[in-house]
């Protein structure tokens, strides 16, 4: 595990934390590990426990600074990994676009987030390896209708090895949490401080993001 302490002079005006979650080897790490710093890697270590990884942001103006919490699929870690849910403000759920049964675990990642993570947590689904298209074995279509049933915000397909769609993600993420005004940073109060508003989320219908979700 790593942890993360951002410099006192590193001024941000959101702060938005996101678990990563899904089951093990769906490819977690490499998103993350692509969305950070721009690599890609083959040599694969499972996750143990979590690790945190940080990113800021530019959008319109505003400073954004995305803390991801990459979670162990495993399920040993489980117990550690839910302690992390409550504070964060979005959960991207992921499966493996090639291996069915990851997709099948999604209703229970979803139970997990309803479970643990606070009422307004914002979820997504992503569906990553799409450059193994040829051992395909969801269509994009059966992942938005289970995004639907569920409420979730939106979907999307990935490759951490190619390097599509991983920014996307966190944007329609990040942007999205802007959008709803989640979060306010207090300027004048402790450093990063900051406070949840009451105000429930409610999904916004974005047929135009291709996620056909809310
Ligand atoms: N072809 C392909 N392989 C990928 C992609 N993303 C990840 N992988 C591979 O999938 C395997 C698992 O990747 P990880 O990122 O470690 O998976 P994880 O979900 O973090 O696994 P846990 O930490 O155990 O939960 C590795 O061998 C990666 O190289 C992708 O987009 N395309
Ligand atoms: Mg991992």
């Amino acid at each position: 595990m790593s942890g993360i302490s951002p410099p006192e002079d590193d001024p941000f005006d959101f702060l938005f934390k996101i678990i990563l979650i899904g089951d093990s080897n769906v490819g977690k790490t490499c998103v993350v590990q692509r969305f950070q710093s721009g690599v890609f890697s083959d040599k694969h270590q499972n996750t143990i426990g979590v690790d945190f990884s940080v990113r800021s942001l530019n959008i319109e103006g505003k400073k954004v600074k995305v803390q991801v919490w990459d979670t162990a699929g495993q399920e040993r870690f489980r117990t550690i990994t839910q302690s992390y849910y409550r504070s964060a403000h979005g959960a991207i759920i992921a499966y493996d676009i090639t291996r069915r049964q990851t997709f099948e675990s999604v209703p229970h990642w979803i139970h997990e987030v309803e479970r643990y993570g606070a009422a307004n947590l914002m979820v997504m689904l992503i569906g990553n390896k799409t450059d193994l298209a040829e051992n395909r074995q969801i269509l994009f279509e059966e992942a938005c209708t289970l995004a639907e049933k569920f409420g979730l915000l939106a979907v999307l397909e990935t490759s951490a090895k190619e390097s599509r769609n991983i920014d996307e993600v966190f944007l329609l993420m990040t942007k999205e949490l802007i959008a709803r005004n989640t979060l306010h940073f207090h300027k004048d109060g402790p450093r990063n401080s900051f406070a949840l508003d009451s105000r429930p989320i409610v999904a916004a219908k974005e047929p135009e993001k291709n996620c056909l979700c809310g």
